[in-house]
């Protein structure tokens, strides 16, 4: 059995390599990487800036097309979907928690985690409930009216981070998501993380600089020259099943 087709994998790459072939010379941003990563991990991207990690992320996330090899999302080859399919693919199984949060200024705390729903077409209960569980996990049940310029850079973090989760996805993938937080608040949103990690069995891969990440991760893949130079596991991983 192929073991992209294993119950629990959510992600699955073959030969994954993307070159960049703007400047002087062409880079191999990301080098024939295989990588499988099962429900639940709640995994880390590490390497020196340059090493490939944002482009793994975009491959991973159907933002980017690979120059060669495959991704799998549970049992889908991305390359095979239209740009539209890819949309609608990623809005169903992907959550996405980048530097800029790219929150919608003109939206409250409250409507940004809601609109990728409203996108799925979930009902208006369903919406309500999801949204008020997720500001109660983020702990900012007191900021639902709140429009991201009047939240703090953590606040906005933590609302990039229920939106991500809000359409339930199959994964997030978070690129940096405690840059230019302070410890206090970088530690409040591993928190938030690690318990919908544990509760949710939302898988989470990280790319990261930061010691504190790293130490919270199960599983540490690093990455020289765009290529998977180690891959360790901290301790057991818990594979959830089903
Ligand atoms: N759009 C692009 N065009 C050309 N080269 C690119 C492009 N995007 C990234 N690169 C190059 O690909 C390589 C990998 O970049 P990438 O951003 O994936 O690294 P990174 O590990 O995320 O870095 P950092 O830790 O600094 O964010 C680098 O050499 C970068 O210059």
């Amino acid at each position: 059995m192929d073991s992209h087709n294993h119950e629990n994998c959510v992600i699955h790459t073959e030969d994954l390599t993307k070159i960049y072939d703007g400047g002087a010379f062409p880079v191999r941003a990301v080098n024939d990487v295989h990588l499988h990563i099962e429900k639940g991990e709640f995994t880390t991207l590490v390497g020196p800036s340059g090493s490939g990690k944002t482009t793994l992320l975009n491959l991973i996330g159907g933002l980017d097309q690979p120059t060669q090899g495959k991704v799998w999302v549970k049992d889908v080859d991305i390359s095979t979907l239209s740009k539209s399919q890819l949309i609608d693919f990623r809005l169903h199984n992907i959550g996405f928690v980048f530097q800029a949060y790219n929150l919608i200024p003109v939206l409250t705390a409250r409507e940004n985690i809601e609109f990728v729903m409203l996108l799925q077409k979930r009902s208006k209960a369903e919406r309500k409930k999801r949204v008020f569980q997720l500001l109660r996990e983020i702990g900012m049940e007191d900021k639902i009216n709140h429009r991201p310029a009047q939240l703090s850079g953590g606040q906005q973090q933590r609302v990039a981070v229920a939106r991500a989760l809000a359409s339930k996805p199959q994964f997030v993938l978070a690129d940096e998501p405690t840059a230019n937080l302070d410890s206090k608040t970088a530690k409040n949103l591993l928190d938030t993380m690690v318990k919908l990690n544990e509760e949710e069995h939302i898988t989470f891969i990280f790319s990261t600089h930061d010691q504190r990440v790293m130490d919270r991760a199960r599983r540490v893949i690093t990455l020289v020259d765009g290529a998977i130079a180690s891959d360790e596991l901290k301790e057991e991983q818990h594979i959830i099943i089903g």
